[in-house]
């Protein structure tokens, strides 16, 4: 079992003597609760506290933070910002601590955003690779840059796993530091819709904002797909953003484009009046390649990525990096050397004489998008490892089963992470799914590492198989139970094994 730990869990580098508590206070306007107390850093976690802290007690939707200030006391916070006083630590009050911790956090490590261009990458698929393309456009312009998304904190000289998509105000706020010191000049931070509604990305305004497509997702959260939307479009005012990257080949990227009062540069496929705009696409099972037209000309691209949507998600990076004035041919070339994302389409490749590919597909949007062009590339079938995380809309469970199996052969149903929620409940979902589109063989097999094994069994000469929904995590969670699980480590161990078993059939 591994201990949760809060993300970017590195020591803060602190800042010289520490920001004083009244400043804080005086900052958001709050009634300053004692002089003498000076924060080194800020944690939004009792767990991950560090002595000089200030403890940004936020109500949850379990408990309240104030629930754990004995913990960061004895952790060594020295202070705490909430909506409640603390009964043991001087406390800055304030009605709504998160839309307090931007700031807040920004002060305490010296407004770093400030001395570094930040882009910010949003949209509901794509977010990781196009701030991952990005990153590389803006290092092939000279920059020296640190990433921040899902895959993990990448600074010029540490790295650092996280859990979430775009982490708490504080972690966001020491990254972005820790990124300064260490020489970063420019920084691709992936922005979730809950970023933007939870205050995590506010203390900073973005040098370009990005946006990708807009699909169901996160409805639980949200309520509704206008409510998602807003969440988005938030994030491209001009409080926010100096300029902005707009894909418009779906409704949502055509109004959105239409809201933007920052200089905004569309991006699409379909829709030639948009400045950069992509054609003869071609996708192959090595590589992708197009034609950029832009107004400052046009370029040949050739991407060692597959799939169409990363074709999409390189305009993306592309329009963002020239909204903010890059140039076009070296952007380009950045692109260029961005071999793999991974867990996205990733190739495991034992020998075995079939095609395996492991996704990071979990909603509708990228099913469709992604399993059409995998048939593309191979003659037999489509086999495919479907299932759904706990704690996320259970919404989408029924139609990621229905969807995977009208777009493939067989379907082979299992579990991802259930977490907190019962797996047989999640499950049983994407299986009615599966089953109800009557289109593909079903089949439902709980343990992942007996269904990848399964996967494999059935596969042809020329079919391929797709273990779909965890990309590249390493772990798979059964309430506090957690287990090391990388797909694509097992895939290649199950590959193998069969190879063992079968001895020349491989
Ligand atoms: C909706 C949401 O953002 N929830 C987050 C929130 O949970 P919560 O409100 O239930 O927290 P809680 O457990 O009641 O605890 C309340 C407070 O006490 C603190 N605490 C809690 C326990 C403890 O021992 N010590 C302690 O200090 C917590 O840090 C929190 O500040 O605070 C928790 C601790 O920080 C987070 O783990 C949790 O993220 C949940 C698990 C999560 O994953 N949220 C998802 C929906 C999310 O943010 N996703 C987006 C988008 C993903 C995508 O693009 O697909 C993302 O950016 O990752
Ligand atoms: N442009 C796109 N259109 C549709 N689907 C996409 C697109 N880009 C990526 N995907 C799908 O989404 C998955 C996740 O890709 P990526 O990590 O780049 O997006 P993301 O928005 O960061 O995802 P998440 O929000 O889950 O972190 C991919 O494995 C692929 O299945």
């Amino acid at each position: 079992m591994t201990e949760p730990v809060a993300d970017g869990s590195w020591e803060s580098p602190g800042r010289g003597l520490g920001t004083a508590l009244a400043d804080i206070a005086r900052t958001i306007g709050s009634p300053v609760p004692i002089e003498s107390v000076r924060v080194t850093g800020a944690s939004d976690d009792s767990r991950t506290v560090r002595p000089g802290d200030l403890y940004l007690a936020f109500p949850g939707s379990h408990a309240h933070g104030s629930n754990h200030e004995l913990e960061a006391y004895e952790r060594g916070a020295v202070a705490v910002l909430s909506d409640r006083p603390s009964t043991v630590l001087p406390t800055v009050v304030v009605d709504d601590p998160r839309r307090s911790a931007g700031a807040v956090c920004a002060l305490i490590h010296d407004f770093p955003a400030d001395a570094m261009d930040v882009y910010g990458v949003t949209g509901t698929n794509g977010k990781t690779s196009t701030a991952l393309l990005l990153a590389a456009g803006l290092e092939a312009s000279g920059e020296t840059v640190g990433t921040m998304t899902g895959i993990g904190l990448a600074g010029p000289a540490t790295w650092s796993p996280t859990a979430r998509t775009t982490p708490e105000a504080a972690t966001v706020q020491r990254t972005l530091g820790r990124f300064r010191d260490e020489g970063a000049t420019a920084v691709a931070l992936e922005v979730s819709s809950h970023a933007v509604s939870e205050h995590r990305i506010d203390g900073m305004r973005f040098s370009a904002v990005g946006f990708t497509n807009l699909g169901p997702d996160h409805l639980d959260y949200h309520g509704s797909m206008d409510r998602y939307f807003a969440a988005k479009a938030e994030l491209f005012a001009a409080h926010r953003t100096a300029a902005a990257a707009v894909g418009i080949d779906d409704v949502y990227g055509r109004r959105l484009a239409q809201l933007v009062d920052v200089p905004c540069w569309r991006w699409s496929v379909l829709d030639i009046r948009a400045e950069v705009f992509g054609e003869h696409i071609e996708c192959t099972g090595v590589d992708t390649t197009m034609t950029v037209r832009t107004p400052t000309g046009s370029i040949d691209v050739r991407l060692p990525l597959l799939g169409p949507h990363q074709a999409g998600n390189a305009l993306a990076a592309l329009a963002t990096a020239l909204a903010a004035g890059k140039d076009l041919a070296v952007v380009a070339a950045g692109l260029e050397s961005v071999r793999s994302v991974p867990g996205r389409l990733e190739k495991v490749d034992a020998g075995q004489p079939f095609l395996a590919l492991v996704d990071y597909m979990h909603n509708t949007a990228g099913q469709r998008r992604l399993l059409p062009f995998v048939r593309t590339l191979v003659t037999g079938r489509v086999i495919v490892v479907v299932g759904a995380t706990g704690e996320r809309d259970p919404g989408k469970r029924f139609p990621l089963g229905a969807t995977a199996a009208e777009l493939a052969d067989v379907v082979i149903v299992s579990d991802e992470s259930p977490l907190s929620e019962d797996a047989d409940t999640i499950r049983a979902a994407v299986a009615e799914g599966a089953r109800a589109a009557r289109s593909a063989s079903v089949v439902v097999e709980p343990d992942r590492r007996t269904a990848l094994a399964l996967a494999v069994k059935m596969a042809e000469p020329d079919d391929v198989v797709v273990v779909a929904g965890r990309g590249c995590d390493t772990e798979q969670a059964y309430g506090r139970d957690i287990v090391e699980f990388d797909d694509r480590v097992v895939l290649r161990e199950v590959l193998k094994d069969l190879r063992r078993e079968t001895g020349d059939r491989l």
